[in-house]
């Protein structure tokens, strides 16, 4: 409990870098400057068969990876001072340039992840790297003007739960996953996604991350238009692993309703711009939390009106719904009641006691996956979650 003492109107951010960088990682790739002209003109200097002004864009571009890695580490020293353990990026240092006549530096040291939400983490870094190149924010920015319209998540949420008088189902669009290997191999996004709103849920999450969970945006882009064309009306949830504002952008041109933000990963000065910009752009921001400490972090941080907890622990895959439970218990608890806000049970819930369980403990809603799209028929899956028919 003693985090709650804590409790703040203003995110933390109580870690100075080490190093005198200007820039927070909220503003990552903005607050890069450019390579100082001293080693430009040193690199002019210098005489080489390829010419001088190659060896000077290659030290440009050599300082610009240096200053991306300074950055990064800024990044891993804020999130550690907040008990995040999950590093933005591999610690091996800057290139060899950088440290001169001492090039004997172990390659790849440390380049190994902790655990696979650290991988995950480090794929994803890299990968929106190269999507953000291909398509900058101010191209990004156009395409918002063709997006649908955004619909009201947790509104509908708040409907279904009045409406049935049990959690607002978030039913999940899941091919595979880490830690149960491929759930349905007949896969066919848009059925399953029809399947669950008849059956009576009230969003939808669809995982787009393509290499660990065999997802993808043109999944989410096929629901939402199968959606348009059937009035079907369930909002959607971008079940992606966001790292940088740039992906939220992207969610919404494809459709996206809300998008989820993982305490294990954000620091508190991420999350905060985050959901700031998901207010500008009206979506709803899910902030998932797996422990007290998360919990109390993000009660901290302004504008969180939307929490889930995760009874999956995404470093070991440890599953234990009593984790909604205990993060719901005392003043945790009367602080989310005060405030209004709704939280979403999350993971490995399959039957009907299950949903009773995290119902008691407090939560309005549940992200379910698993138990759901492995049936052959999802709506019936979704009647035997709650143990009756929910689209009444
Ligand atoms: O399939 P399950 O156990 O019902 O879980 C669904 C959902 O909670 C899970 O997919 C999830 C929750 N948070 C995440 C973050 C990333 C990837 C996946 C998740």
């Amino acid at each position: 409990m003693e985090g709650l003492a804590s409790l703040r109107s203003v995110p933390s951010f109580t870690c100075r870098p080490k190093r005198s960088i200007s820039g927070t990682t909220a503003l990552r790739g903005n607050s890069l400057s450019f390579p100082s002209s001293s080693s430009v003109v040193r690199a002019q200097q210098m005489e080489s068969k390829d010419g001088p002004s190659s060896i000077a864009s290659e030290l440009q571009k050599d300082e610009l990876k240096i200053k991306e890695w300074e950055v990064g580490m800024f990044h891993n020293e804020v999130a550690a001072a907040q008990g995040i353990k999950i590093r933005r990026r591999p610690p091996t240092g800057p290139p060899k340039h950088y440290v001169g006549p001492f090039e004997f530096r172990l390659e790849n040291e440390g380049n190994t992840p902790r655990n696979i939400l650290e991988e995950i983490i480090w794929h994803k870094d890299t990968e929106i790297a190269r999507w953000r190149e291909k398509k900058p924010l101010h191209s990004l920015l156009k395409d918002l003007q063709k997006a649908p319209p955004v619909r009201d998540f947790v509104g509908a949420l708040r409907a279904a739960n009045l409406r049935t008088g049990l959690p607002g189902l978030i039913a999940e669009v899941k091919k595979a996953s880490p830690s149960r290997g491929v759930l349905r191999e007949n896969f066919d996004p848009v059925e399953i996604a029809q399947a669950y709103e008849s059956g009576g849920a009230a969003c939808l999450s669809v995982l787009a991350d393509e290499k660990y969970f065999q997802g993808s945006y043109e999944n989410m882009v096929a629901i939402r238009d199968a959606g348009v064309q059937k009035n079907m009306q369930c909002p959607l949830l971008c079940k992606e692993f966001i790292v940088d504002a740039w992906q939220i952008y992207y969610a919404r041109s494809k459709g996206a309703d809300a998008i989820l933000l993982i305490a294990a990963v954000l620091p508190d000065l991420d999350i905060f711009y985050m959901i700031k910009i998901c207010k500008k752009l009206k979506m709803a921001t899910l902030v998932e939390v797996h422990n007290e400490r998360e919990m109390d972090r993000v009660l901290g941080i302004e504008g969180v009106e939307f929490i889930g907890i995760n009874n999956r622990n995404l470093e070991t895959f440890e599953v234990d719904t009593s984790n909604t439970k205990k993060l719901l218990e005392g003043k945790r608890g009367e602080v989310i009641r005060e405030r209004d806000i709704i939280v979403v049970g999350e993971s490995g819930l399959f039957t009907p006691d299950d949903i009773a369980y995290v119902q008691e403990a407090g939560v309005k809603a549940v992200l379910v996956g698993e138990s759901i799209v492995k049936q052959s028929d999802p709506k019936k899956g979704v009647a035997q979650l709650f143990g009756r028919d929910i689209s009444l």
